[in-house]
């Protein structure tokens, strides 16, 4: 392979997308970035500093600061982080920064496969595959909650579909790189579907592609 081979997954909240994405990096011998992660870094510097959200000026000195290596998932993870990440996520000054280095982690070789919300729209517009990974709002939420239990914190069914809908409706509506298929991607609603069942399918249209550039 010259050229770096790039996978560009995107979908709404708990649809997925990261687990599948770890899994084809793993398959296909490529490097992950999950785009989320930079996002909620910059939101979770804003929240340490006692800093407005609204403020555009502080948050891109946040997103200048964000090094890839040093994102902690364990420390981004958390539910206000996640919260907080979409309402930073709108300005336009911040993703202007995070997508230069999300661009520049694609271009290195053998290439990635990067997840987030804008990838094959902005990020990645001539990524070899797009996916774009979704699934009900109730088939998602009922996912976060297993998986918060499954993890032993405590949450409620509907608190975590209630914020699933609303992180939804922001990142859709947005003005600057809103949430949306691109028009050449790959559509996979997981509604009905296993881990594995989406993995494979993911599986084949890869193959596809790289059958084709090869
Ligand atoms: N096809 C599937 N069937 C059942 N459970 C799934 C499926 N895909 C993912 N999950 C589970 O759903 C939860 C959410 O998945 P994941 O974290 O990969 O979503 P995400 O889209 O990356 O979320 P976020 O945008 O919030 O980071 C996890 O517990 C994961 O194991
Ligand atoms: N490419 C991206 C990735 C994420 N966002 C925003 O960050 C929020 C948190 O993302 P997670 O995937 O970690 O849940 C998300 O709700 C988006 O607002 C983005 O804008 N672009």
């Amino acid at each position: 392979m010259t050229t770096p081979f790039v996978i560009a997954v995107d979908g709404p909240a708990a649809s997925g997308k990261g687990t599948l994405s770890r899994r084809l990096a793993t398959q296909y011998g490529l490097r992950h970035l999950d785009t989320g992660l930079s996002y909620r870094a910059v939101a979770h510097a804003l929240l340490s500093a006692d800093l407005s959200l609204e403020d555009e000026a502080q948050a891109v000195e946040a997103a200048r600061e964000v090094d890839f290596a040093g994102l902690d998932p364990l420390v981004l993870s958390t539910h206000e982080v996640g919260e907080a990440a979409s309402r930073v996520s709108v300005h336009p000054a911040v993703r202007r920064v995070l997508v230069e280095k999300q661009r520049d982690f694609a271009r290195v070789a053998p290439g990635a496969v990067l997840d987030g919300r804008d990838i094959g729209t902005v990020v990645c517009p001539d990524a070899d595959v797009k996916l774009y990974v979704t699934a009900s709002p109730q088939v998602r939420a009922g996912r976060r909650h297993r998986e918060i239990l499954r993890l032993g914190g405590q949450a409620e069914y509907g608190a975590i579909l209630a914020d699933i809908e609303r992180r939804d409706a922001r990142d859709m509506g947005r003005a600057d790189s809103p949430l949306r298929p691109a028009a050449d991607s790959h559509l996979l609603d997981t509604s009905g579907m296993s881990i594995e069942a989406a993995f494979l399918a993911a599986c084949a249209i890869v193959d596809e592609a790289l059958a084709a550039k090869n």
